[in-house]
């Protein structure tokens, strides 16, 4: 799946070409991606171009301390993959499987200052790819995915294939869930029933038309986002932030009326600290320990579910943090989901770099069960024909 693009510097790390493989991300439920961030200025004033990490291959890396670990995932991503590189090989296989009616999550994990925000949002105010390469994976997703929206209904006349968009965006801060695109509805609720399955009750929702609008949830969102400066990132996320779209489609073909529906979200979660290193105290200290909190519940949630998949348990707790209960259908449910663990590589980082490898590491053997959310309604005749048409497609 990747090549190794041959780096002569020996002080510089190796280099290792992304190339794009659809069907894998395709057929597979759970992808788990590294995404090494390259070295702050911060981190080269402390402790030089010392690394903790050695990538191996596209799919491998160790943790070169003491002692060393060796670690396997789908992809691993070096501090020289460019945000459209990534988006080539994980974003448009995601499109593609909304598309198909699959629901799919892609969420970013890691230490505080890893490059989370970067990787999801990365610069929203300065347009999207065409002309700003520093973009991040949701922008992108969108700009995608009104362009496979248009051609697909140009391909599809026939069948008077429809398409709705509709976009929300909420933040999970100190345990309460917040409204971004409308900051006056704070604490709303998690509901779950048999129609909406699990949602938050009374959250904004925006039909959106174009990548445009959807961007410009996205900007207004962002804006609301709680956000701090700390000892260890100028601009920290103190909040896991979701972006949620739920594409739906309708059409026609032979008598009968089809309607597919499927849920993307985009996930940014908050960045795991150490106390000591991010100097926290007052708010940001109660911030701090709700985040290490929730993620932990997170930890915890994968490590049922493999105790599930292994008969050991039966038990997930996902009501245990918001996040989890939220998201319960992207780990271990019907989703498609890729995670993206975001690393630094600098020896100041050794410990959050090794935990967060091992959080990724067990998040691989996460099994979700995915299915095409689709309804089909029309008259006994014409469903007949369907079932003969799809017998014999089998
Ligand atoms: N792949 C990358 N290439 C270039 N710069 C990066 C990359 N990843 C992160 N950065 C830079 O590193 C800094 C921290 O990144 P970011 O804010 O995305 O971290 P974070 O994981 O979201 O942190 P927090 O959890 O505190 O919100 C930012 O200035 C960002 O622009």
């Amino acid at each position: 799946m990747l090549s190794d693009g041959g780096d002569d510097d020996s002080s510089a790390p190796a280099r290792f070409e992304l190339q794009e493989d659809p069907s894998f991300w395709k057929d597979n439920n759970v992808q788990v991606v590294i995404r090494v961030r390259p070295l702050s200025s911060s981190e080269i004033s402390v402790q030089g171009e010392k690394r903790c990490v050695r990538q191996d291959s596209g799919q491998s890396i160790t943790w070169t301390c003491h002692p060393e670990s060796r670690f396997t995932f789908d992809l691993v991503a070096d501090e020289h993959i460019t945000q459209e590189s990534l988006f080539k090989v994980a974003g448009v296989p995601m499109v593609e499987n909304c598309m198909a009616g699959y629901n799919s999550c892609m969420f970013a994990y890691g230490q505080t200052g890893s490059g989370k925000t970067h990787t999801m949002l990365g610069d929203i105010e300065n347009g999207t790819r065409r002309n700003n390469e520093n973009c991040g994976m949701t922008p992108r997703v969108f700009e995608h995915l009104f362009l496979r929206i248009q051609k697909e209904k140009e391909i599809r006349r026939d069948e008077k294939l429809s398409f709705t968009c509709k976009c929300s965006f909420l933040e999970i801060y100190n345990e309460q869930i917040l409204d971004l695109l409308n900051p006056n509805a704070t604490n709303l609720q998690l509901r779950e029933d048999a129609k909406r399955g699990m949602h938050v009750e009374n959250l904004t929702e925006h039909e959106v038309s174009n990548a445009r609008e959807a961007l410009q949830q996205l900007i207004e969102g962002a804006a609301n986002r709680k956000v701090a400066s700390t000892n260890m990132n100028r601009a920290s996320s103190r909040s896991h932030s979701v972006f949620t779209c739920l594409i739906e489609s309708k059409w026609e073909s032979q008598g009968i009326k089809h309607h597919r529906f499927s849920h993307l979200n985009l996930v940014d979660l908050a960045g795991s600290e150490r106390q000591k290193s991010s100097g926290a105290e007052g708010e940001r200290l109660k911030e701090a320990s709700n985040i290490n909190k929730s993620l932990s519940t997170l930890g915890h949630v994968i490590t049922s579910l493999i105790a599930v998949s292994n008969k050991k348990s039966q038990h997930v707790p996902y009501r245990d943090s918001k996040l989890t209960f939220l998201l319960q259908d992207s780990l271990g449910g019907n989703s498609k989901t890729t995670i993206i663990a975001n690393i630094s590589p600098s020896s100041c980082c050794a410990a959050e770099t090794l935990s967060t490898l091992k959080f990724a590491q067990r998040a691989k053997h996460i099994r979700n069960n995915a299915i095409i959310n689709e309804d089909a309604s029309g008259d006994v005749l014409s469903m007949r024909l369907e079932i003969q048409h799809l017998k014999e497609r089998a």
